[in-house]
């Protein structure tokens, strides 16, 4: 596979995309800052002499055991921010992008999901004008960036023949491939309310499903930006699903 650099036009509209994305996520640190103090992870990691596995700051703190993904969720943000440093990799993962104090030192949920008694997701199909302005405003993100990104990245479309698009909304960025490369079989999976509100007459297929049940056949799975999904449990369910496979 060879990648080339992109153009100047490509790569002013990336860098963009990344500083819209860093305006509307910049929230996550003092919330991630907040969560630290509320934890005493500090005291956590000075207690154990300057250096603290997760399990050792959790047992230091009053956190519940299944919040044990989330607490490595909320110390990504603190090392990909800089405000800790990292000494070894941990090997853990968890679902929600940065999950509140009260959340984690509680047995039974998100913090969404505390406030709002649903999911993000379940909860954009229950509410009638949440959908439309969630959806399309991850699917405009995704068809700026993939109309730029699908240019560039000719070697690897041209090598495939379908994608299934997982959780990917509206499907902006199935459109952009699906343009760029017509001989591609574009497919997006999604949740029952939001395939209702994809376009029709365009190449891309809307398929509803559950991506914890199933994923139709496909050559390519194609996973982006899904960073509030349970990532692990996917992951889990699709070796899974490779194993029943290869079984037969
Ligand atoms: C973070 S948003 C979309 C991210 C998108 N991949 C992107 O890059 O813009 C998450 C999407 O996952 C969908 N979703 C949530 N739970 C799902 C599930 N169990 N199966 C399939 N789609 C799901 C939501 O409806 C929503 O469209």
């Amino acid at each position: 596979m060879a990648l080339t650099r992109p153009s100047s036009n490509t790569q002013a509209s990336l860098d963009a995309q990344l500083d819209l994305w860093h305006h509307t996520l910049g929230y996550i640190k003092s919330m991630a800052l907040k969560s630290a103090l509320d934890l005493r992870i500090a005291d956590a990691i000075h207690s154990n002499g300057g250096t603290a596995t997760l399990s050792q700051i959790a047992t230091n703190n009053t956190l519940h055991p299944s919040k044990i993904p989330y607490l490595w969720r909320l110390m990504r943000v603190l090392t990909v921010t800089d405000v800790l440093r990292v000494v070894e990799h941990p090997a853990d993962g968890g679902e929600s992008s940065c999950p509140r104090s009260t959340a984690l030192a509680s047995g039974s949920s998100t913090s969404f999901k505390m406030e709002n008694g649903h999911n993000a997701w379940d909860l954009a199909g229950l509410e009638r004008n949440l959908p439309r302005s969630s959806t399309t405003g991850w699917s405009r993100t995704a068809a700026s960036t993939w109309t730029s990104l699908s240019r560039e990245c000719d070697d690897v479309f041209q090598s495939i023949s379908s994608l299934m698009d997982v959780a990917d909304g509206l499907g902006g960025a199935s459109q952009a491939i699906s343009k760029a490369f017509p001989r591609v079989k574009c497919s997006v999976l999604d949740l029952p309310h939001v395939v209702a509100a994809a376009p029709t007459g365009t190449n891309v297929e809307y398929i509803v499903g559950g991506m914890f049940q199933s994923i139709p056949p496909t050559s390519v799975v194609f996973l982006k930006a899904d960073t509030t999904l349970d990532m692990k449990l996917f992951l889990h369910r699709c070796l899974f699903w490779l194993q029943w496979v290869l079984h037969d």
